[in-house]
C-alpha cells in the first residue's frame, strides 16, 4: 500500500519523484501528469503564478508611475520663465496701492478661481494658477476658462495640489506673497456618491498645500475657501462666525470644517497667516453646471423638467445666494488685509493672524423663488417636480451674518438675486456656444500645431518612401515624438482637410483673417454682437495656428512677415492656447527644421511678448470685464 501511495504522490511537494529503475518504469509524460495532478503541486503552481502576477503588476505600476513622473507636464527653463512672468506684479512702481501681490491661485480654472485670478490681474497683481482639470463637471468648461485666463496673461499649471514636488517647485521658482486656495471637491450631494474625492482634495490636498506653504521661504499668507455648510444643523439665524459648527450635515461640510481645524494647526505650529472664507452658495457667469441655478437654467431652456426639493412640513428650502462679484471683492479684501506669516523654513517666529469670515448676501431666497426669477428672465415656464428633500446632506436654509467681514474687510454685497440672475441669464445665453467655440478652437489650435510640426517630416518620409528609401518602421510612433499618422488620424476624426502641405480648418481660416488684420471677416460672418465677440475670441486663439502656419518656409522670405497687429494677435492667442504644452516635446527641444526652430523661438519669447501684447491687443484683454468685450 505504502509503495502505491509513494508512487502516486511525491514525498516532497513540488518535486517529481525520482523514477525507480527497473521493470515498473513509466514514461516521462506519465510522471508529469502525476506531478500536475497532485493537489500539493497544484497549490504550489498556483502560488507561483500568483507571485509572478504580483511581480508583473508591481513592476508595471512602477513603470507606469515612473513614466508619469518622467512625462510630467511641468518643469524646465521655459516653464519657469512662464511662471515667473505670470507671477510678476504689474503695478507701476510707486503706485498708490503698493507694490502688488504675487498670488498662487489653486483651482484657478474653477468658477471662483477664474473670477478672482482675473480681478487680481486687472489691478496689477501677479497671478499663477494651478488646477487639476478633473472631470467632476465638463473639463472643456475649465479649459475655456483657462483660455480666458491665458488671454489675460495668466498662466495655469495643470497639476494636483497633492503633488508636493510640483508645489515645492512653484515656491522655489516664485516667492509667492499669498496663496488663494480655492481648489476643492465641491458639491454637497455628490459626497454620497464619491466620498473619497472629498478626502483627496479637501483634506489630503489641503495638508499637502499647507506643508508646501510652511516650508516656503518666505511663507505666504493663505486665504482659502471654507463653506457656509459648516453651520450644518445650526438653527440660530443669521449664521454668525461665533455659532456652533460641530454638527455638519454632509461629508462635504465635514471636510470643510476639518479644513478649518487643520489650517488652525498650521497657524499655531508654523506661524502661517490664515483666513478662511465661508462662502454662501456662490452663483454667476462662468459658474458651476452642477449647481441648482445653472442646471435649472439649462433644463428650463431645453424644456426638460427640474426637481425642486422641499423641506419638512412643506417648508421651502432657502439659500443666501451670493453673486460672484461680491465674493471676488471679499476674497481680494481678505488678501489685502491678511497680515504676514511669521515663520521661515518650517519654524514659527511669532503669532500670525487666524481669521474666519462669512461671505454671504444676508438675504436668503427660497428655491421656488429662484425658479420664478429664472422663468421671468428666461421667459420660459419651468416644468417642476417638487419632491421631499432626500436625506442627502442638504440643510433647510442658510443665512449669513456678515458684520465681522463688513468691519474687518469692508465687505458689502451689492447684488440681489434678481439682479445677479439677470446678469447670469444674459451671459449664459451665449456661454455654451462660447465654451464650445473656445474648446474647439483650443483643440483646433493644438491639432494645427501638431500637424504643422509633423508635416515637413511626413512630406519628407513620403518622398523617401516613394523612392523606396524608407520602410514603415521609420514611421514608428515610438521613434517619432509627433507621429504623423496619429496626427493625420486625429485630423481626419476632427473633420479637418489635409491638402498636401497645408491644413485648412474653418477655425484657422477665421483665425487667419483675424491675424492678418481683416478682423472684419469675423464680424461679417456672424449675425449679432455677442456671437461676433465669441467668434473673435475663437479667432484670437486660433490665429496662433494660422500665423505660425504661415511662417515663411525659408529664411530668405523672412522679410515678408505680417503686420505687428498679427504678431500681437498670435502672441495673445499663443498664451491663451497653453503653448506650454508643446514645450516638453522632444521635437521642440531638438528642432530639426527651420519651422521648428522658429516655433521654439516663438515659444521661448512668448510670455514676455504676450504680456506686452495683451495690454495693447485691440480685442481688449484689459477691458475691465471677464466677458468677451471687444
Ligand atoms: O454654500 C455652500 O457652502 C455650498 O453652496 C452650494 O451648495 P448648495 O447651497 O447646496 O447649492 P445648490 O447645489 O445650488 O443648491 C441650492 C438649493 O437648491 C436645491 N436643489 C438643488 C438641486 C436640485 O436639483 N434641486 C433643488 O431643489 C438644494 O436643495 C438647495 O436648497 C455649493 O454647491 C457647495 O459647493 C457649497 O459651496
Amino acid at each position: 500500500m505504502r509503495v502505491v501511495e509513494e508512487e502516486q504522490y511525491p514525498s516532497t511537494p513540488g518535486k517529481v519523484k525520482v523514477e525507480r529503475a527497473g521493470a515498473g518504469a513509466m514514461p516521462m509524460s506519465r510522471h508529469l501528469h502525476r506531478c500536475f495532478a497532485s493537489t500539493g503541486t497544484m497549490f504550489l503552481w498556483a502560488l507561483f503564478l500568483v507571485a509572478m502576477t504580483a511581480t508583473y503588476l508591481s513592476v508595471h505600476s512602477f513603470v507606469d508611475t515612473s513614466s508619469r513622473y518622467f512625462a510630467a507636464s511641468w518643469g524646465g527653463l521655459h516653464w519657469e520663465r512662464q511662471i515667473r512672468a505670470s507671477a510678476s506684479p504689474r503695478r507701476p512702481p510707486g503706485s498708490a496701492e503698493g507694490a502688488g501681490l504675487s498670488v498662487l491661485v489653486t483651482g484657478a480654472a474653477g468658477f471662483v478661481g477664474t473670477h478672482c485670478a482675473l480681478a487680481l490681474r486687472r489691478r496689477g497683481d501677479g497671478v499663477v494658477g494651478i488646477d487639476n482639470f478633473n472631470s467632476y463637471y465638463d473639463p472643456s468648461l475649465k479649459k475655456a476658462r483657462r483660455a480666458l485666463l491665458g488671454s489675460h496673461g495668466i498662466f495655469v499649471v495643470e497639476g494636483d495640489i497633492n503633488d508636493g514636488r510640483l508645489l515645492a517647485k512653484l515656491f522655489d521658482v516664485v516667492p509667492f506673497t499669498h496663496v488663494l486656495h480655492l481648489a476643492a471637491q465641491a458639491g454637497v450631494r455628490y459626497a454620497m456618491e464619491n466620498p473619497a474625492s472629498y478626502v483627496h482634495s479637501n483634506i489630503a490636498g489641503l495638508v499637502s498645500l499647507l506643508e508646501a506653504c510652511k516650508d516656503a521661504d518666505p511663507q505666504p499668507a493663505i486665504v482659502w475657501a471654507s463653506s457656509s455648510s459648516v453651520y450644518g444643523l445650526n438653527d440660530r439665524v443669521p449664521f454668525s462666525e461665533a455659532h456652533r459648527t460641530d454638527r455638519p450635515a454632509s461629508l462635504y461640510a465635514a471636510t470643510k470644517k476639518a479644513g478649518e481645524e487643520i489650517t488652525h494647526t498650521y497657524n499655531h505650529i508654523y506661524g502661517l497667516s490664515v483666513t478662511g472664507l465661508r462662502f454662501f452658495t456662490v452663483y454667476g457667469p462662468w459658474g458651476r453646471p452642477d449647481m441648482a441655478y445653472f442646471s435649472f437654467t439649462r433644463n428650463i431652456l431645453q424644456g426638460k423638467p427640474i426637481t425642486v426639493y422641499r423641506g419638512r412640513d412643506h417648508v421651502d428650502l432657502a439659500r443666501d445666494f451670493t453673486y460672484i462679484d461680491d465674493i471676488v471683492r471679499g476674497c481680494l479684501a481678505s488678501l489685502d488685509t491678511a497680515g504676514r506669516s511669521t515663520g521661515t523654513g518650517g519654524k514659527k517666529r511669532g503669532p500670525a493672524p487666524y481669521r474666519i469670515f462669512n461671505l454671504g448676501n444676508t438675504s436668503p431666497v427660497t428655491v421656488p423663488t429662484l425658479v420664478a426669477i429664472l422663468e421671468r428672465h428666461l421667459r420660459v415656464k419651468a416644468k417642476k417636480n417638487v419632491v421631499e428633500m432626500p436625506g442627502n446632506g442638504d440643510v433647510p436654509y442658510t443665512h449669513a451674518n456678515i458684520s465681522l467681514a463688513r468691519e474687518q474687510l469692508g465687505y458689502k454685497p451689492t447684488t440681489s438675486l434678481e439682479m445677479g440672475l439677470k446678469k447670469f441669464v444674459s451671459e449664459n445665453k451665449h456661454e455654451e456656444q462660447r465654451t464650445r467655440l473656445l474648446a474647439s478652437a483650443y483643440q483646433g489650435c493644438k491639432l494645427e500645431l501638431e500637424c504643422m510640426m509633423a508635416l515637413p517630416r511626413v512630406t519628407n518620409l513620403q518622398r523617401r518612401r516613394q523612392a523606396e528609401e524608407v520602410t514603415d518602421n521609420e514611421l514608428d510612433p515610438v521613434l517619432d515624438p509627433v507621429d504623423p499618422r496619429v496626427v493625420r488620424r486625429q485630423l481626419h476624426l476632427a473633420g479637418v482637410d489635409l491638402h498636401g502641405d497645408h491644413v485648412a480648418t474653418p477655425a484657422v481660416q477665421h483665425g487667419h483673417a483675424a491675424a492678418t488684420g481683416s478682423i472684419s471677416h469675423s464680424h461679417r460672418s456672424s449675425r449679432e454682437g455677442k456671437e461676433r465677440r465669441a467668434g473673435d475670441e475663437a479667432a484670437r486663439i486660433t490665429c496662433l495656428a494660422a500665423n505660425w502656419m504661415e511662417l515663411p518656409p525659408h529664411p530668405a522670405k523672412a522679410s515678408t512677415t505680417r503686420s505687428p497687429g498679427a504678431a500681437r494677435a498670435a502672441c495673445v492667442a499663443a498664451t491663451a492656447s497653453g503653448v506650454a504644452e508643446y514645450q516638453p516635446s522632444a521635437s521642440m527641444r531638438t528642432p530639426r527644421s527651420y519651422r521648428e526652430k522658429r516655433l521654439c523661438r516663438c515659444a521661448q519669447y512668448l510670455p514676455a511678448t504676450a504680456a506686452a501684447a495683451a495690454a495693447s491687443f485691440p480685442c481688449g484683454s484689459d477691458s475691465g470685464s471677464e466677458r468677451f468685450d471687444s
